[in-house]
């Protein structure tokens, strides 16, 4: 059963906090053990990744191979049904037309002075793209991923996926076709996240990580963040439904369950200000429980990090939601779009009573990567731009430097730089220099 608490009971404050608290928790624990892999992986390479990937996955790669080849992904193709080919293909043209909008453009202009300023925007050249395949598999997530980085330009993308005992899902390697993913590697966990960052004898490492997994996968982004780039922490899925007296207990309880059964550590979180509605949902979790395949792992998110809220007034859920930080929002309410103009914290909105949150995680176009264990306080859900940099570029002529010079100079002798004064009054023919 999940935590029941009440906004205006005296003890509110501390419960929620503590609910706060164990969030955070769930994917910082793992530090240490995944310290020890990355540590492996950087001193042992493709030996380490045989050895780890034996131990957590149950897979041979001595035998099966570490790269998948061009001829198993053909014969994924032929294996995956044509309505599930379909559903990719629509998915992959609905994040890609959304994603091309969001395509950065270079910006050149002249200021006042006659100086020329301009921002331009290169692709990186090589990403990892980190495909989750512990407990389910993902082939939406390879679409999430792959997508952008063919939108923004990226010359190699490098996906990893964990091959549960030797097998990978066919849907995932015919994803990764239609996406362009230009080299695969059947690893994951954090000695995938590893080879990523440092490279192996059979790896070339990447300049940047990209994609969710679970706690283990989070932590090593974490740790090997600074070498590689990262996006950003996408850990255990979250939902956040806020929900008025106005809904179907049985669709909230879907919603809620559909964030569960990602994974033991996953959080579904109802905010309402309807109490029977609150019982009736908390009825239909335990009632749709029983009839998922994925049963035992939700069960254990719902009991450990579930939670039903119930406030006063919906406003009082604003502060909350905030705080909360969710990776996922649901605004099941009659007018969302009052509630939206408040909402600063969330990886992603859904709005209203029709647009579940799984319709992003798949065909909605937007992005499912989104920031978890409440870093969308400082961070956004992946796009193109996690796949771009910025450099600036600036050009004076004589007339330029004599008008910016001076300053410069005045500001290099503050910070006792004469190097840097001289490198400015030499090109001005001024006196000492
Ligand atoms: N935030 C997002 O955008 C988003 C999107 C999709 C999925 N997800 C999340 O991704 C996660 C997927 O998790 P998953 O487990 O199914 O797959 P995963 O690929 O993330 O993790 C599997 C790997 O974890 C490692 N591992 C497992 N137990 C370990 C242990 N005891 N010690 C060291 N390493 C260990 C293994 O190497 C294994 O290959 C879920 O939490 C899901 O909620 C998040
Ligand atoms: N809800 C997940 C993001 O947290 C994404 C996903 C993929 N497949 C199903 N769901
Ligand atoms: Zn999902």
């Amino acid at each position: 059963m999940a935590i029941r608490l009440d906004h205006q009971e005296p003890d509110f404050e501390e419960r929620f906090a503590a609910l706060l608290a164990t969030k955070r928790e769930v994917s910082i624990d793992v530090g240490d053990a995944v310290a020890k892999i990355i540590a492996d992986v950087r001193a042992r390479g493709d030996a380490a990744l045989i050895e780890l990937s034996k131990q957590y996955d149950g897979i041979d790669l001595e035998h099966d191979g570490l790269a998948v080849t061009e001829a198993e992904i053909d014969a994924a193709m032929d294996l995956v049904d044509a309505r599930t080919l379909d559903a990719l293909r629509l998915a992959a043209e609905r994040i890609e037309a959304h994603h091309s909008r969001q395509l950065p453009r270079d910006d050149f202009y002249e200021d006042a002075l006659g100086v020329k300023l301009g921002s331009r925007w290169t692709a990186i050249e090589a990403v990892g793209l980190y495909v989750p395949g512990g407990k389910a598999s993902y082939p939406s997530s390879v679409l999430m991923n792959a997508v952008p980085a063919r939108v923004a330009g990226v010359e190699r993308l490098v996906m990893t996926v964990p091959a549960r005992a030797g097998a990978l899902n066919p849907v995932v390697l015919a994803a990764a076709r239609i996406a362009g993913v230009t080299e695969i590697y059947r690893i994951g966990g954090a000695q995938a996240v590893a080879a990523l960052a440092f490279g192996t004898e059979t790896i070339k490492p990447v300049d940047k990580i990209v994609g969710p997994g679970n706690a283990y996968v989070a932590a090593a982004k974490r740790q090997v963040f600074g070498h590689v780039g990262i996006d950003m922490i996408a850990g255990p899925s979250e939902v956040l439904v806020v929900a008025d007296g106005g809904n179907s207990a049985d669709w909230l309880a879907a919603d809620l369950l559909a964030q569960a059964e990602h994974d033991e550590a996953a959080q579904s979180i109802l905010i309402t200000d309807d109490r029977e509605l609150a019982d009736a949902v908390e009825r239909a979790v335990l009632a749709q429980l029983t009839t998922l395949s994925g049963r035992e792992r939700a069960e254990a998110s719902w009991r450990d990090h579930g939670a039903v809220i119930t406030v006063g007034d919906l406003t009082a859920a604003l502060p909350l939601i905030n705080r909360i930080a969710a990776e996922h929002l649901e605004l099941a309410v009659e007018r969302p779009h009052d509630l939206l103009p408040h909402i600063r914290n969330a990886g992603a909105v859904f709005m209203g009573r029709h647009t579940p949150e799984v319709i992003g995680d798949y065909v909605g176009g937007s992005n499912h990567v989104l920031p978890t264990a409440r870093s969308a306080r400082f961070s956004s859900g992946l796009s193109v731009l996690d796949y771009v940099k910025r450099t600036s570029v600036l050009e004076l002529g004589p007339d330029q430097l004599g008008a910016l010079g001076p300053a410069a100079i005045a500001l290099a002798e503050a910070e006792g730089l004469d190097a840097h004064a001289r490198s400015v009054s030499i090109r001005m023919n001024m006196p000492g220099s």
